[in-house]
């Protein structure tokens, strides 16, 4: 078989089990594996002083070779630090040791919506209005500091033990530098990627508005809005605005479906309008939810 040429071997030592913070003076206990994403693998960390648990994100620094990637993860962890929000995962701080990068994270103990969705396939109106509620608070603080997330999903919306909504993974936000700046790059691949950033024309806020559109048709149809079996005719549905809301969906949360989905930019919703839109405030909003709905559909006396 055929080699190519310039793969260059990439020696990925192991992760130690204390992990030092010379920096802030803390040692980290690495604890049982999380789980994976992109260059990073996560892991339980223990603050051996407080006996605090978090998330850590452990990148090789192998993976960081190219000036390009460095860039990226000195944005992310940029961006990220900057950030507070009860509904936006808690930035605990990050360091280096000669052969990895550590970000400290707010841990969420009941992993994220994807895990619910593949679970609960669809979930009920006031469950989604609860949810919605609070990706909508974390996504208006989010665009008045002037950061657009462009990859909002089910899986970078963790869950807290108490079942709150923790917003994480800025691996592709971006800050907009000036008033009606137009983003016009965007390296990686979104999940719920807009039509405007596929045309590759400007690209800003509302973006963020179209994911949530995704994201809301997902947890009421139980399945994404424009899913194909390739990626290319998903491409395709997406630039031709082609999606069906099935007829048992009810019409309020139909319509900002619709607008949310809007395939021109200035027509959808901003986050203000969404958190005020009468499927929002005509319905039930359960202030708390309880851990059984991860399994199962509650019943709202
Ligand atoms: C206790 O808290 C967690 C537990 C689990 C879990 O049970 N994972 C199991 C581990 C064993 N394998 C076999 C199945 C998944 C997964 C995530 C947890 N919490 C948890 C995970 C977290 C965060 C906060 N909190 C943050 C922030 N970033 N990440 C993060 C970061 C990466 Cl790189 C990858 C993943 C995995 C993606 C996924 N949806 O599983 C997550």
């Amino acid at each position: 078989t055929k080699y190519k040429e310039n793969t260059r071997l990439k020696v990925v030592k192991e992760i130690p089990d204390v992990v030092i913070d010379c920096v802030n003076k803390r040692r980290y206990m690495k604890g049982r594996f999380l789980g994976k994403g992109g260059f990073a693998k996560c892991y339980e960390l223990t603050d051996m002083e407080t006996k605090e648990v978090f998330a850590g994100k452990v990148v090789p620094k192998a993976m960081l070779l190219k000036q390009h990637q460095k860039e990226k993860m000195t944005q992310e962890i940029a961006i990220h630090r900057s950030l507070n929000h009860k509904n936006i995962v808690g930035f605990q701080g990050y360091f280096e040791d000669p052969n990895y990068v550590y970000i400290v994270l707010e841990l969420c103990r009941r992993r994220s919506l994807m895990e619910m969705h593949k679970r609960r396939k669809v979930i009920t109106e006031p469950e989604t209005r609860y949810f919605m509620q609070q990706i909508g608070t974390a996504c208006k603080y989010l665009h008045e500091q002037k950061v657009i997330h462009r990859d909002l999903k089910l899986g970078n919306l963790f869950l807290s033990n108490e079942m709150e909504i923790k917003l994480g993974d800025f691996g592709l936000a971006t800050r907009v530098d000036y008033i009606g700046e137009r983003k016009r790059t965007l390296c990686g691949t979104p999940n719920y990627i807009a039509p405007e950033v596929l045309g590759k024309k400007g690209h800003s806020f509302e973006v963020d508005s179209w994911s949530l559109g995704c994201i809301l048709y997902t947890m009421l149809v139980g399945r994404p809005p424009f899913e194909t079996s390739s990626l290319k005719d998903t491409y395709t549905k997406i630039k031709k605005n082609e999606y069906h809301i099935p007829s048992r969906v009810s019409l309020p949360v139909r319509q900002l479906i619709q607008k949310l989905l809007h395939s021109d930019p200035s027509q959808r919703p901003t986050m203000d309008q969404v958190l005020n839109d009468e499927f929002m405030t005509l319905g039930y909003l359960p202030s708390r939810l309880p851990t059984s709905c991860l399994t199962m559909a509650p019943r709202f006396e």
